[in-house]
């Protein structure tokens, strides 16, 4: 069995199950899934700009991407704030939303809290429209009536006047982002309850991925100027425990390129095979498998040494490369999975929906991964330690016998047993920190003014890893993988 562990992903450890005796040095693969750019939309409409219009590359480029905002739950933020700051693409925005609705007989512009007052009052101007806000409770002074929803990050309440709209009003509702749906359709319904016909709505960015789900409209009725492309579920590799490691979260703007270090999860391990797979389980298994290959001639070196990079690219046109590299010995393999055969959305809903459903379940065994791998990681880190040159030179024997006897004696009881529960392996670590770490203090103190040697990394990653960082031991929960 191979292992392998994350240093600096958040999950830690990979196995395979199975060692592959094919090696694909460079594999092409056909997943089932497009992902591509933060693209210019093809117009569906007659009157909006061409897609080489380059006032809309411009829109494009002046979008700025914040991960976990508000939530740090994978929202990727659109922030038009610098579209703001850039006067000819926030221009440019305004003038081609004229273009299009200028002689339309449009009575009425009705922008969303907060984002839709940015751009909706300029439009109303231009063509000669009332501009109507819509606002979040509470804000409104005269009577209003409201509607509740949902979006992507959330549940919230808009509000309208009663008197600001008058039956035969023909509406533009405008805002600058529709994600989900659920607060343009808020919006539609209470224009439509006081009376007005809704003729389009339109919005500066589309997630077209998240609009799939919306209600309540009909989507060719919304147009926006920029599309960006995403992530319909996340991507990862097989880490130790069959659990998914995700490098690139669902609905992550793409191009995009992550990184993460792995190692080996045996000593002298030769080769890791590299499982690519989408989805939002826990375990692998349940995901959907894209494609595999294998990297051989990594350094022979005790588990945990070896620093695997592993990187997910996806380019522009939805393609997807991943490469593995040793980043000792220089050995790399990649595959590319083409954009091609894609999941049906219903297949997609299906995965979210399985998702959701054995959400605890899937954490549970997260959980119980995470505390297996992180006693597996203490007791190589400390055998590591010990079987250091220098440590044998300057720590007495009986000291490192000990260390090793309880060493062993974990990685053997581990070798034995099923998942156990997440206390179970709390607790043998703590038994082996109680066990060891007097023994460890004693031998950093002798031996830490060596340790500013710049060559003596390997020491002092050792040290790092069995839970001391700057002469201090690292606090309860830490891991003890190393991040670098
Ligand atoms: O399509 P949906 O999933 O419904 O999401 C889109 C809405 O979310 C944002 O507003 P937000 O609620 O963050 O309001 P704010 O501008 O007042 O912060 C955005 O400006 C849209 O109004
Ligand atoms: N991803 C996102 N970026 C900006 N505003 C949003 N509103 C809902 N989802 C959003």
């Amino acid at each position: 069995m191979l292992l392998f562990k994350s240093l600096n992903c958040s999950s830690s450890l990979l196995q395979s199950p199975v060692l592959s005796s094919r090696l694909f040095p460079s594999v092409v693969v056909r997943t089932p899934r497009t992902l591509s750019v933060r693209r210019i939309r093809t117009n569906r409409s007659i009157s909006m700009a061409s897609t080489d219009d380059s006032r809309l590359k411009r829109i494009a480029s002046s979008i700025r991407v914040i991960p976990d905002f508000p939530k740090p739950e994978g929202v990727m933020f659109q922030d038009i704030t610098t579209l703001l700051l850039d006067p000819q693409a926030f221009k440019d925005t305004i003038d081609l939303f004229v273009e299009r609705y200028k002689g339309k007989g449009i009575t009425v512009v009705a922008g969303i809290e907060a984002r839709g007052f940015i751009f909706g009052p300029p439009i109303a101007l231009a063509i000669g429209a009332k501009f109507v806000p819509m606002r979040k409770p509470k804000k409104l002074p005269g009577e209003v009536i409201s509607e509740e929803y949902s979006l992507e990050y959330g549940t919230d309440k808009i509000e309208i006047h009663v008197d600001a709209v008058q039956p035969g009003d023909r509406a533009l509702v405008i805002d600058d982002l529709v994600a989900t749906g659920g607060t343009l359709s808020a919006a539609i319904r209470l224009l439509e309850r006081v009376g007005a016909e809704v003729v389009e709505s339109a919005c500066v960015i589309e997630l077209p991925e998240l609009k799939e789900v919306r209600l309540g409209y009909r989507s060719e009725d919304v147009q926006s100027l920029v599309l960006v492309d995403v992530t319909p579920l996340s991507l990862g590799i097989e880490t130790k425990g069959d659990v998914l490691t995700v490098l690139i979260p669902r609905n992550t703007p793409i191009p995009i390129k992550k990184e993460g270090i792995f190692t080996t999860c045996s000593d002298f391990q030769s080769t890791i095979p590299i499982r690519v797979y989408e989805g939002e389980r826990a375990r692998s298994e349940d995901n959907n498998l894209l494609g595999q290959f294998t990297l051989d001639g990594i350094l022979l070196a005790p588990q945990g040494v070896p620093k695997i990079n592993v990187c997910f690219n996806i380019d522009a046109d939805g393609i997807l490369n991943v490469t593995a590299e040793d980043t000792s010995t220089g050995e790399k393999r990649h595959m590319t999975l083409m954009n091609v055969d894609r999941l049906t959305n219903k297949e997609i809903e299906r995965m979210m929906e399985e998702a959701e459903r054995f959400k605890a379940e899937d954490e549970e065994h997260r959980k119980k991964v995470r505390a297996r791998n992180k006693l597996e990681s203490f007791a190589y880190a400390l055998k590591n330690a010990v079987e250091e040159r220098k440590v044998v030179k300057s720590m007495p024997h009986v000291y490192r016998e000990s260390i090793n006897c309880a060493v062993k004696l974990v990685i053997e009881w581990l070798k034995h047993k099923e998942l156990l529960s997440e206390h179970v392996y709390e607790r043998k670590l703590e038994e082996l920190r109680n066990e060891c770490l007097p023994h460890v203090a004693k031998m950093y103190q002798e031996y830490y003014v060596d340790l500013d040697d710049e060559d003596d990394v390997s020491a002092r990653l050792d040290l790092l890893r069995i839970g001391y960082f700057n002469g201090k031991p690292k606090t309860e929960g830490d891991e003890y993988e190393m991040t670098d």
